[in-house]
């Protein structure tokens, strides 16, 4: 293969490529190989750290951390999508003052496990009320984990009152659960279990042999079926699409070039969304002439969902092609759903275009449910056809509860037990209604699957997260193009799941920026590596590991110009070999296919999307010259925004007009002895156990105070709290801002209204925050120590996430002296950044 600096011409530009060796079976064998040692890995990782958190917490714990709901009861049972039963739970009055359920951490989609709750919660910790240890395994392809005897299923929806659960059809029958029951939030690994069949599907395809934690391909044998351990896995289909002689995946892996047609000069690109600049222009018409992959560049705020929706409009409507959408996220796929069907509505709907969002319903916003599959399959014409075993299947179900536990008598439900008891069914009559119901079960299933094919069938945008499209529905299915949004926030393995979905002569197009965080790893990751090279540290242990080694890392730089973890994969082959071919075996999973292909391919395979419209440019131009070429400009639209042009804020003749209007502001905490802390090992009212939740953490109480100040005067000059957000890379300092704002450390001189309007300021970590975007965003920086070290704080990426969610006031609270000292040139050049432009706030010690 001769890629020696291709140049393949499309009519705006020329794409220069550079020049790339095809890699040998060899070494496809052992980049294949290391995914997949890098995800069992991860899963196990994964799994000690909820095993440890489970076994070390009591019930109670674990409910005032927000990963338990205790106490509920049964309100009622139901049907939903895929024959599965939806268990409705509620805080019964017999079992509690107050219905409305205590703060906590369980959200549509997560996976539970409903367990017995009048167990002795000091017999807890993988044991029963007997003592005996009563491990099960469930798994339906949602849930999948190793619990207490119980039940699993994943949430379906949650109020304050009621929660819903979607059960799994393996555990504890529905209709034997207890009166007292909870919910504990448990892990979740059939991800892993998808990917790795995946990882499997590429591995036959490419003809190499790969070994994973569940199964395994030999290319030697060739026996797909042994490779495939379906025991209740969902695997992704690829009976149409194996893609032998595809170009697709060839190209993603380094053994052909990839190539670009010539946008025809007759051809007139006709926008629906006629407001796109010309960068997202150009973007869309490379994307619509690559013959295999392209690559959207899409700095913060610059609009990449925008051209995404638009290019899936001019796919699937003028070019008549079946697209696959997928996001990294649920969130990342509904707002591009969003945005395709607010763009092209009427026009999808005039030319009978089919759009369906796929996954559990659990996990989609309410505002979209009427392009879920659910809502479509149940409400098109071929609906009634499950309508009537579904009514059959639920009746059945009822019958096997007492009558007076069934939906609308909650109040009776708990009080009534005794007597409702001997209401029942027993015996062989229990029995025979189990057999019923398994073959109602089956029927529906039968009759719902052909409905949902003849839905997706329909749909010539099916939109789904990466890990949805490996869902069954879409088994047979193949799509002309795969669009993946948010791409750097998905892992490669992830990625693959749709890219298997394409036709042998389909098109992938990912769009991200790999200078934002790349996916969250609890594993190996790059930062572990920059100093300790060759012997990767472990990270078995939790977060502590995590931090320490991180704290100890200069740079966590995966810069997909300088080819993507340049020099991680030392250990696995030979430097020689890795050079021509560049397919480089990951040292990690944050490695990910965009930085990847942009490493291997170069600059030639991307379009960047060069005008943002979040920030004030002052705001955005250390970004831009330490980390995009200077090559972002600012629109005209949010160039020059500042705070006094909200409406409301009055900054009035202050003294400190400056600082509550300055686009950027630093709380310099240099000379004053501000120092950090760590979080020690000892936690006030949860009895030393939060470490489990904390890990190694560090906060900065001073750094709190600042940012209470800078909050307190934002509101007093009349900006909603609604309009700030505070970011820190640490979750002890997140947690010591929530406290302090939340009220239970509120200063003496704050007015009840201000200090009721702080409660109202969004706090996070930088992690969480990715995506998030506001009027004014302070940030935390925490580290101030004699040493100099700087820990999370040298990764570039995250700093650049932080740095870029401000639209017209970045603050900064921080010490220069600790920052700039501790010999990582980026902050170095970041904090003579501020000393030049920001408004440096003076701090009174
Ligand atoms: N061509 C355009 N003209 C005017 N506004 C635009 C244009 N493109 C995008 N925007 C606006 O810019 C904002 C950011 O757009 P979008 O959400 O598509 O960007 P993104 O790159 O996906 O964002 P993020 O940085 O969060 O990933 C939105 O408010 C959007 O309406």
């Amino acid at each position: 293969m001769s890629q020696d600096g291709d140049n393949v011409n499309t009519s705006s530009r020329s794409v220069k490529l550079n020049s790339v060796s095809k890699p040998s079976q060899n070494l496809l064998q052992i980049w294949i190989q290391k995914h997949a040692d890098l995800l069992a890995n991860e899963r196990k990782v994964e799994q000690d750290e909820a095993r440890l958190l489970l076994s070390n917490c009591p019930p109670k714990q674990l409910e005032r951390h927000g990963l338990a709901i205790l106490g509920l009861g049964v309100l009622s049972i139901s049907v939903g999508l895929g024959g599965k039963t939806l268990i409705e739970l509620e805080r019964p009055i017999a079992f509690h003052s107050s219905s409305t359920f205590p703060p906590h951490q369980l959200r549509p989609g997560d996976i539970v496990q409903i367990e017995d709750n009048s167990i002795d919660p000091t017999q807890q910790g993988g044991k029963s009320a007997k003592g005996k240890s009563t491990k099960s395994k469930t798994n339906d392809g949602d849930a999948n984990h190793t619990a207490d005897q119980g039940l699993g299923g994943v949430i379906f929806r949650v109020t304050d009152t009621k929660i819903i659960v979607a059960a799994s059809s393996k555990g504890l029958d529905p209709s034997d659960l207890p009166a007292r029951i909870k919910v504990v939030k448990v892990a979740n690994d059939s991800t892993f279990d998808r990917m790795e069949w995946t990882l499997t599907r590429l591995a036959k395809i490419l003809n190499i042999s790969v070994k994973t934690a569940k199964r395994s391909f030999d290319a030697e044998s060739s026996d797909d079926e042994e490779a495939a351990d379906q025991d209740s896995v969902v695997i992704p289909s690829t009976a149409t699409n194996s893609g032998q002689s595809s170009t697709l995946v060839p190209t993603l892996v380094g053994q052909t070039a990839p190539t670009w047609r010539n946008w025809p000069e007759e051809e007139e690109l006709r926008l629906f969304n006629e407001n796109l600049n010309a960068s997202q222009i150009e973007a869309i018409k490379f994307a619509l002439t690559a013959n295999d992959f392209a690559l959207i560049h899409g700095p913060p705020g610059t609009g990449k969902t925008t051209a995404v929706a638009e290019m899936v409009l001019q796919l699937a409507i003028v070019h008549q092609k079946r697209v696959l959408v997928c996001g990294a996220s649920n969130l990342a796929a509904d707002n591009l759903l969003e945005r395709i069907v607010s763009k092209g509505g009427d026009v999808l709907k005039r030319s009978h275009i089919g759009i369906t969002r796929i996954g559990h319903p659990a996990r989609v916003l309410q505002s979209l449910m009427t392009a879920t599959l659910d809502y479509q399959s149940q409400h098109s014409s071929e609906g009634g056809l499950v309508k009537d075993v579904r009514k059959e299947l639920e009746s059945a179900l009822s019958s096997m509860r007492p009558k007076d536990t069934a939906a609308g008598n909650k109040s009776t439900s708990y009080r009534g037990q005794a007597s409702s008891k001997s209401q029942k069914l027993r015996g062989s009559e229990r029995k025979e209604k189990r057999e019923e119901i398994k073959l109602l079960r089956k029927e529906f299933r039968k009759r719902e699957r052909g409905l949902l094919r003849a839905v997706l069938q329909r749909a010539s945008i099916v939109v789904s997260t990466c890990h949805g499209a490996g869902a069954k529905q879409l088994d047979g299915i193949d799509f002309d193009v795969v669009v993946i949004d948010e791409a750097c926030q998905a892992t490669e393995a992830t990625c693959w799941t749709p890219i298997l979905k394409a036709k042998q002569d389909g098109q992938l197009i990912l769009a991200g920026d790999h200078l934002q965080l790349p996916p969250t790893v609890k594993g190996y990751r790059h930062s572990q590596f920059k100093k300790h090279s060759g012997n990767p540290k472990r990270n078995s242990e939790g977060k502590e590991k995590e931090e320490k080694s991180a704290e100890d890392s200069k740079s966590g730089d995966d810069d997909a110009g300088s080819g993507s973890g340049a020099e991680e994969e030392e250990q696995y082959s030979s430097k020689q070999v890795i050079k021509r071919t560049r397919l480089r075996p990951p040292q990690s999973l944050e490695t990910t296919l965009f930085s990847r292909l942009l490493g291997m391919y170069g600059q030639g395979c991307k379009v960047l999307l060069d005008t943002q419209y979040r920030m004030n440019e002052e705001i955005m131009n250390f970004p831009n010259s330490a980390l995009y070429e200077n090559k972002i400009k600012a629109h005209e639209s949010c160039a020059k925004i500042r705070l006094a042009d909200v409406e409301g804020y009055d900054i009035g003749n202050s003294e400190e007009e400056e600082t509550d209007n300055a686009p950027i502001v630093f709380y310099d905490t240099a000379g004053c002895e501000m120092y950090e802390s760590r979080q020690s090992e000892e936690d006030a009212g949860s009895g030393g156990k939060a470490s489990i939740f904390q890990f190694d953490s560090r906060a900065n109480l001073h750094e709190v105070e600042l940012v209470a100040q800078h909050v307190e005067l934002l509101i007093k000059n009349g900006l909603a709290p609604e309009k700030i957000s505070i970011l820190s890379p640490y979750n002890l300092q997140v947690s010591a801002l929530a406290d302090r704002l939340r009220g239970s450390k509120t200063s003496k001189d704050s007015k009840d209204a201000i200090r009721t309007a702080m409660e109202k300021v969004a706090i996070g970590s930088v992690d969480s925050m990715q995506g998030m975007e506001n009027e004014v965003v302070i940030i935390s920086l925490v580290r101030s120590n004699e040493q100099r070290n700087v820990g999370f704080l040298a990764e570039k990426r995250r700093l650049n996430v932080a740095m870029t969610r401000a639209k017209r006031q970045l603050c900064i609270v921080g010490d220069s002296d600790t920052i700039a000292g501790a010999g990582d040139e980026y902050l170095k050049q970041w904090m003579a950044f501020l000393e030049e432009n920001a408004m440096i706030e003076p701090v009174i010690v």
